[in-house]
C-alpha cells in the first residue's frame, strides 16, 4: 500500500494543530515537513523550533525535508526536535566525504536518512549512497514552493530507482514530491513509487480525508 505524506507547507500556519489532527484522522501515513532557508532555495518556511512543537501534538512519522545549505550544521537540532526521517539534498553537499559522514551521523542517532535530487539531477549522482539510504526523494518540481506543476522527468527516475533497487537488493523507499494529485499520483504509483508527498492537493481542499484516500 502506498504511503501518503501531506506537506505542512500548504497548511494554515495559524491553526497547525487542527490541520495536523485532520490529516492524522484522515489516515495520512507520514507528515512531510519542508525546511527552507532562503539560500539553498529562494523561500523561507519553518525550522526546528516549530518541528519540536509539532512533534508534541502528533504521532505521525515526521519526514523532514531539508532544503538548506550546509545541512550538517543544523541536523542535530532537527534530530533533537523529533525528526523520524531526515532527507537532505545532494546538491547541497560539497563532497563525498561530507555526504557519507552526514549519512552515518543521522543513522547513528537512530533516525532514518534520505537523499533528495532536484529535477535536473540524475540518479547517478547518488548511486554511491543508495545502499545506505532508507529513502530517496525524487523532486518533481524545483524545490522552494508548493503549488507547482508536476515534471514528468520524475517518472523515469522513479522507474530507474525501482530497477536499481531490485538489481542491487537495496531497501530504500522511493518518495516523490511536487505537483502530486490523483492523476500524477497514479502515474508515480505505476512507475513504482512508495511514498507520495502532497501539499496543495490535500490542504487546498475542504475534505483532507477524501484527498488522502484518493491518493491511496
Ligand atoms: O518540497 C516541496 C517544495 O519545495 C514540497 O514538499 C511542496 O510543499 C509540495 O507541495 P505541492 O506541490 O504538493 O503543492
Ligand atoms: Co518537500
Amino acid at each position: 500500500m502506498i504511503k501518503v505524506a501531506p506537506s505542512l507547507l500548504s497548511a494554515n500556519f495559524a491553526c497547525l494543530k487542527d490541520d495536523i489532527e485532520k490529516i492524522e484522522n484522515g489516515k495520512a501515513d507520514w507528515l512531510h515537513y519542508d525546511v527552507m532557508d532562503g539560500h539553498f532555495v529562494p523561500n523561507i518556511s519553518f525550522g526546528y523550533s516549530i518541528l519540536k512543537d509539532v512533534s508534541k501534538v502528533t504521532n505521525l512519522f515526521l519526514d523532514v525535508h531539508l532544503m538548506i545549505s550546509e545541512p550538517q550544521k543544523y541536523v542535530d537540532e532537527f534530530i533533537k526536535s523529533g525528526a523520524n526521517l531526515i532527507v537532505f539534498h545532494i546538491e547541497a553537499m560539497e563532497n563525498k566525504e561530507d555526504t557519507l559522514a552526514l549519512i552515518h551521523h543521522i543513522k547513528e542517532n537512530n533516525v532514518q536518512v534520505g537523499i533528495s535530487i532536484k529535477p535536473n539531477t540524475p540518479v547517478d549522482a547518488i548511486q554511491d549512497y543508495l545502499s545506505l539510504l532508507d529513502v530517496v526523494l525524487v523532486m518533481s518540481v524545483e524545490p522552494g514552493f508548493g503549488g507547482q506543476s508536476f515534471k514528468e522527468i520524475a517518472l523515469d527516475k522513479i522507474k530507474d530507482l525501482a530497477t536499481r533497487r531490485k538489481e542491487n537488493s537495496t531497501h530504500y523507499l522511493i518518495e516523490v514530491d511536487g505537483g502530486i494529485n490523483a492523476t500524477t499520483g497514479k502515474q508515480c504509483k505505476n512507475a513504482g513509487v512508495d511514498v507520495l508527498v502532497a501539499g496543495s492537493y490535500v490542504f487546498n481542499s475542504d475534505d483532507y480525508t477524501q484527498r488522502i484516500t484518493s491518493l491511496k
